[in-house]
């Protein structure tokens, strides 16, 4: 198995360290427009391998895209990270040209592809990458729910006073501070529903602290996130190449599913050798419905400042 990563600043850096030290893929190639810069990190990673006990090849160019050939997956980073104050929809600008130019290069060279994408507005980004690549939908993944997730489950354990390992839950809709929906409803400890455990109180906390999840990481960092990005992006590296059918929720292009047609947007979905095994659909409540409508809304608001 081969993965491409493009950009090879903090995200990038941190998705292939994760997925070499999980020793299931053969070759990363890291990609960057910054002279010398993913060669550099790949050399760095590389001299881990023998201290960190991994076999995977970890190489690196610059701009180089023939060195990319024949990707199973490519992981697109490329582009600028928010600054404290801003919102990812403020990164359009710049962020959609530069993933428009990758994803072409990517294409080119690696036709069959599964492209996961995470430069932010990552669900406008996916939507890009849809209506520029002349790929199927089932090989566009677009990666904010398995981070979100995680995050849920964070603050959902800190609340509980539980060990993560007993909490489980998910996150769908948009990967942004508004349109993010943490669905409490699902969430349990053990099997047992999580709103047994906490007041309506503590339940908004959790909800809002996971909403602004990547916001306060870039105010205490100065910039976005990394190292659980880079393990999110992991995650779905395994499942595809490990043909694992994980149930992950995932930015995909919608077609009437959760109501939504011609927009990219979380929701859980089967992840395995495929890219997009199968979209899974969720009973949502009355108010979740809303909540998922409401973020489609903006989205698509987003969405129209593209051009193709
Ligand atoms: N979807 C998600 O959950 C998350 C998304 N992000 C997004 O990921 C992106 C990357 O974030 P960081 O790694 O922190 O930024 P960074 O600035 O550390 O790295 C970005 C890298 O992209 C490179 N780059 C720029 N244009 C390029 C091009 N045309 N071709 C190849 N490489 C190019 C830069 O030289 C730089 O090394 C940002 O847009 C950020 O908002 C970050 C965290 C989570
Ligand atoms: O917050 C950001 O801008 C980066 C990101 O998407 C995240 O960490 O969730």
């Amino acid at each position: 198995m081969k993965v491409t990563v493009v950009g090879a600043g903090a995200v990038g850096a941190s998705c292939a360290e994760y997925i070499a030290m999980k020793n299931f893929c053969s070759e990363v190639v890291l990609v960057d427009i910054k002279e010398g810069f993913a060669e550099g990190k790949a050399m760095d990673l590389m001299q881990t391998a023998s201290l960190n006990g991994f076999d995977t090849k970890i190489t690196g160019t610059t701009g180089d895209y023939s060195k990319t050939a024949d990707s199973h997956v490519a992981v697109i980073t490329s582009g600028i990270p928010r600054k404290p104050g801003m919102t990812r929809e403020e990164l359009i600008g710049i962020n959609a040209g530069i993933v428009k130019e990758v994803t072409e290069n990517l294409v080119k060279h690696s036709p069959n592809v599964i492209i996961i994408v995470v430069s932010n507005p990552m669900d406008t980004m996916a939507y890009l990458v849809h209506k520029t690549s002349g790929l199927p939908k089932h090989r566009i993944i677009g990666m904010g729910g398995a981070l979100d997730s995680a995050r849920f489950k964070y603050r959902l354990a800190e609340a509980l006073e539980s060990p993560i390992s007993d909490v489980d839950g998910m996150v769908i809709a948009a990967h942004s501070d508004t349109g993010m929906l943490p669905l409490l409803s699902k969430a349990t400890r053990n099997g047992v529903p999580v709103t047994d455990f906490l007041d309506a109180e503590q339940q908004q906390y959790v909800i809002e602290e996971t909403k602004v999840g990547g916001a306060t990481l870039t105010k205490l960092l100065g910039t976005s996130a990394w190292y659980a990005p880079g393990a999110a992006v992991s995650v779905m590296v395994q499942a595809i190449a490990c043909d694992q059918k994980k149930m992950i929720p995932c930015s995909l292009m919608l077609e009437g599913e959760y109501g939504q047609s011609d927009i990219c947007l979380g929701v859980p979905a089967i992840i395995g050798a495929n890219g997009v095994e199968k979209i899974v659909n969720v009973t949502l409540t009355v108010d979740e419905q809303l909540k998922f409508a409401e973020a489609a809304k903006a989205v698509r608001e987003v969405n129209g400042d593209l051009k193709f």
